[in-house]
């Protein structure tokens, strides 16, 4: 579905993205996870195909990323969803032309499917009013919302956020994990990636965390095991972020028994 084979990216002199190595299996939810500055856009950016690395390999729903002609990449994002940080709405179009560019592009549904589709999203979201609005309209929260109905809007086989609920207050926040969960749930052979540096985010979203810091992965797998057995940088990175937070949040988050009786 997704692999990367020591993938390498640098602009310039500065190397952005060093040796990076990982699959993702159909059906899996995976966060990306690391410091601020660490890579995770870059990195998503080289997985759609909109930039190329300097070396190594990158696949795709079986398409080859880095060879591939732009007409290859088009057929294949085609079948991918994502809403990036900066993923701006266009400005002149209603919420409504917004997300009907996306599915004119890239689904063959007639304009009434169109239509039902764009009513049923906007309904699930609360955001039924926005129909006929433009994004200036709109607060940064439902921008973002918006944003990701965009992404959902043409039944992708992959989606792909990057971070999500970035600059968001909490509560917002939690309506998006809760609505790219719910799309994942809903059918489970649909493959989910979030970018983000929001440890509490990460492990809310999935079991499985991709850790980056300095644009090398610095782990991979439940994250939770990666509490109690991850080097010294992987457990601080980890706790440090969690440490403090309510016993019975963290109790509900899932944290292990083991990691709680260590930190309260
Ligand atoms: N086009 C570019 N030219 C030069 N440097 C770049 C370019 N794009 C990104 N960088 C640099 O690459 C590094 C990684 O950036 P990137 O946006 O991938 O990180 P990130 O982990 O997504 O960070 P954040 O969470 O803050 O968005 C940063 O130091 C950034 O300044």
């Amino acid at each position: 579905m997704i692999s990367l084979q020591q993938v390498g990216k640098s602009y310039g002199s500065a190397k952005i993205l060093d040796d990076i190595s990982f699959e993702v299996q159909p059906g899996e939810k995976v966060s990306i996870l690391g410091p601020g500055g660490c890579g995770k856009s870059t990195l998503l950016k080289l997985l759609l195909g909109l930039e190329k690395p300097n070396s190594g390999s990158i696949s795709l729903l079986e398409r080859d990323m880095v060879h591939a002609s732009e007409n290859e990449k088009q057929e294949t994002l085609r079948r991918v969803g994502m809403a990036f940080q900066q993923g701006a709405l266009f400005d002149y179009m209603t919420v409504n032309d917004n997300i009907r560019f996306a599915m004119e592009h890239m689904t063959d549904l007639s304009d009434d499917e169109m239509e039902q589709v764009i009513d049923d999203l906007l309904l699930s979201l609360k955001l039924p009013r926005t129909k006929t609005m433009f994004p200036y309209e709109l607060s940064g929260g439902m921008k973002r919302r918006i944003g990701i109905a965009r992404a959902l809007a043409t039944d992708p086989v992959v989606a792909i956020f990057d971070e999500p609920t970035s600059g968001l207050d909490p509560v917002t926040s939690t309506i998006i994990l809760n609505m790219i969960k719910e799309l994942g749930q809903k059918d489970e052979s649909r493959t989910l990636l979030i970018s983000t540096s929001s440890v509490e985010i990460a492990i809310r979203f999935a079991d499985r965390i991709i850790l980056i810091n300095e644009g090398r992965v610095v782990d991979d797998g439940d994250w939770r095991k990666m509490m109690i057995d991850g080097d010294d940088w992987v457990r601080h990175f980890l706790s440090v972020r969690l440490i403090g937070i309510d016993i019975e949040y963290a109790r509900e988050l899932g944290l292990p028994d083991e990691f709680i009786k260590k930190h309260w």
